[in-house]
């Protein structure tokens, strides 16, 4: 087992990363009273509660299971948290782990954000998204049919358990999905990390334990280090928002579930790394090692055709980096170097998503 930790101060908490990790010896550890609340989902709990529970001995847990997808991460879906908290009489020294992938995650801990103001949590991720990006940083919430993730808190959990067996139940579009993240982290930091992947993509679709535990160790590693320098997206963080801008607005427009997160973070970042060649940042070269890479992942490299530039900028308009109105962007400057923007031209903006929907 690798641990690192995400150095926050007082709210610094580790990641566990390893195979077999959901045991008693790894969890009760990150649990201060008796009282714990399962949040999981009808797939993912037939393959993994029983094991959960049975590292929860002494320990009263309740569970909560949600309906499978990306289109019920809604508000009215989330109450449903607070409906068994409440009904099975828990308190604010509760814990709530979540057991799933990013939907899971995300809806869990701003449940434990919001209910009696405040209460730990646990992410027991259990896709590779989930293991190399939303289990880690905080950030929690659900969509609008307006907008991604548009209501939300940050709340850091108290423990990650990456435990990467569980990875062999996941389908490979899923695991694609969450290639899309992992890419991400080499082409906005780093160089050596992206070569890495180019190498090993093989090896990763294949589930090779030691290339996936490398891949996600790396990705937590950089992850980390971007949230512990701003938590909360005054600065460099917005660089994990690489290809985002585009693809909440493939997510949004498709209608949430009709494409991955991963899927339209992939086809986000083609139309960055577009937008970045016509801005004169990046070489022609790199962009089609991007387009390789993407493509070697199982991954799309342009938005729905059906997607014209009024439904762009329109969703768009609703990003969380808009500033007074302004548009910023995480465009590249090479493999390895991000920079969040809004110094583009509006016309290479539009020409960008012309050529990307052709
Ligand atoms: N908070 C953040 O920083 C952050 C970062 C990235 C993404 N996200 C969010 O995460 C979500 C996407 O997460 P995701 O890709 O994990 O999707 P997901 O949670 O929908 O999981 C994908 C699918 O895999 C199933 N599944 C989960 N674990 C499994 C397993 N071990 N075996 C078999 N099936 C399994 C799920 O039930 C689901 O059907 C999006 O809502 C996205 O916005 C958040
Ligand atoms: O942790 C972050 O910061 C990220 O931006 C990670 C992204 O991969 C993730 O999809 C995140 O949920 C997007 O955040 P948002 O603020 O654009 O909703
Ligand atoms: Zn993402």
């Amino acid at each position: 087992m690798e641990t690192l930790y995400v150095e926050l101060g007082e709210r610094s908490y580790p990641i566990y990363i390893g195979s077999d990790l959901i045991r008693a010896d790894v969890l009760a550890q990150h649990i201060p009273s008796s009282q714990v609340m399962i949040v999981t989902n009808e797939t993912v709990a037939p393959l993994y509660l029983d094991t959960l529970l049975s590292s929860l001995p002494g320990f009263k847990v309740d569970v909560i299971r949600l309906p499978d997808g990306e289109a019920y991460k809604t508000l009215e879906h989330w109450t449903l948290i607070f409906d068994a908290l409440l009904s099975c009489r828990h308190n604010r020294t509760t814990t709530l782990i979540a057991l799933g992938g990013g939907v899971v995650g995300d809806m869990t801990g701003f449940a434990a954000a919001c209910y009696q103001r405040g209460v730990p949590f646990i992410q027991i991720p259990t896709t590779l998204l989930s293991q190399v990006d939303s289990s880690v940083g905080g950030k929690t919430g659900v969509n609008h049919p307006m907008g991604k993730n548009m209501i939300g808190a940050f709340h850091q959990p108290v423990a990650v358990i990456a435990d990467t067996q569980v990875l062999n139940t996941l389908p490979d579009k899923e695991l694609s999905a969450g290639l899309a993240e992992v890419i991400k982290y080499g082409l906005i930091y780093d160089p050596d990390f992206f070569d890495w992947l180019e190498h090993n993509m093989e090896a990763l679709r294949e589930k090779e334990p030691t290339a996936l535990a490398t891949a996600i160790y790396k990705s937590c590693r950089i992850k980390a280090d971007i949230v512990a320098q701003d938590e909360r997206e005054s600065g460099v963080r917005a660089l994990l928002n690489l290809g985002h801008t585009f693809g909440h607005a493939i997510e949004a427009h498709a209608g949430y579930g009709a494409w991955l997160h991963g899927e339209a973070v992939a086809a986000g970042t083609m139309m960055a790394v577009n937008l970045s060649l016509k801005e004169g940042w990046l070489s022609i070269a790199d962009a089609e090692r991007i387009e390789r890479i993407f493509v070697a992942a199982g991954l799309p490299v342009k938005p729905p055709r059906d997607m014209t530039e009024s439904h762009f900028r329109e969703l768009m308009a609703v990003d969380k980096k808009v500033v007074d109105g302004s548009l910023r962007l995480i465009l590249l400057e090479q493999i390895g170097r991000g920079v969040v923007t809004g110094s583009f031209s509006s016309e290479h903006l539009s020409a960008t998503i012309t050529e990307m929907t052709a």
